[in-house]
């Protein structure tokens, strides 16, 4: 079974719990993939710099400097610094980005209804599997930012809950796959001030209702409309669960 799991800014953003879940991803059994955010410093540098940031549902809407920005963020420091980290636990990790190896081409999205800018849609057929599996197969870990490309020589930006959905689509016609989004809270909450109101698990109907209550809302989005197309698209299990708890069995399962 191949895992892809996603870590989020706000672990990456905080050294011990990222510590932490490094040290039990590493730790992790059989052939597996890590894709990282980093949403929370790039908002941040961005404000540093002078570039005002807009989110819309949980997406960054990207102009050319702030594509810039995320470039540096996502692809450079903290690609960089999660391979060296995963390197001193002992991993053989790769970091990429979707443009290495053409392994995540994906679409400009329309200027309509919202103009995100340089804001890109994968089609996971369209991801570059047998360079995954080349990877796998050596035993190397690949680690992917969230940055994809658009095939005429410009990175796009990707929500990485989408990129973990996609590379876990896509590794699912070559093995089963389980997608595991570890983020710093126990799971999808009913109430989201309360951890302990973590809701086991959410189907179609369930998340309808969340939605038009407002229970979900803004970076949750993105991370269950990629869970529902993955399990729609092959992948046999998708959790999304607190970072620090990756190897136990708790979190929220999301199922068709
Ligand atoms: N029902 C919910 N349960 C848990 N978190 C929720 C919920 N609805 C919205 N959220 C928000 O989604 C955020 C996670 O999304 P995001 O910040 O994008 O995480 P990450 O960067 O880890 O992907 C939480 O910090 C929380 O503020
Ligand atoms: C298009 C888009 O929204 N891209 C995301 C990519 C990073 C990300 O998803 O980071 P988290 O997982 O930490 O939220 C962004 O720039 O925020």
């Amino acid at each position: 079974m191949i895992t892809v799991v996603k870590i989020g800014g706000n672990v990456i953003d905080n050294a011990s719990a990222l510590s932490g879940f490094l040290d039990v991803f590493s730790k992790l059994e059989g052939p597996k993939m890590l894709v990282h955010g980093g949403g929370k410093l790039a908002t941040r540098l961005s404000a540093q710099m002078g570039v005002k940031t807009k989110m819309v549902e949980g997406r960054r809407v990207t102009d050319k400097k702030t594509l810039d920005i995320v470039t540096m963020v996502y692809a450079g420091l903290t690609n960089k610094n999660i391979v060296a980290a995963l390197s001193a636990r002992g991993v053989k990790a790769v970091g990429l980005s979707g443009a290495d190896a053409n392994v995540i081409p994906a679409t400009k999205r329309a200027p309509n209804p919202i103009d995100f800018g340089y804001v890109g849609d994968i089609n996971p057929a369209e991801v570059n599997t047998d360079f995954i599996k080349t990877l796998l197969d050596a035993d190397i870990v690949p680690v992917f930012c969230a940055l994809t490309h658009d095939s005429h020589g410009s990175l796009l930006n990707s929500n990485a809950d989408s990129v973990a959905s996609a590379v876990a689509i896509a590794t699912s016609h070559i093995s089963a796959t389980r997608l595991v989004f570890c983020f710093e809270k126990p799971g999808v909450l009913l109430d989201v001030e309360d951890d302990n109101s973590v809701i086991p698990i959410i189907n179609r109907s369930k998340y309808a209702e969340l939605r038009a209550k407002n229970l979900i809302f803004e970076g949750m989005l993105p991370k269950i409309d990629g869970a529902f197309k993955a399990i729609d698209n092959g992948v046999k299990e998708v959790i999304i669960k607190c970072a620090d708890s990756l190897l136990c069995n708790t979190g929220t399962t999301i199922q068709e």
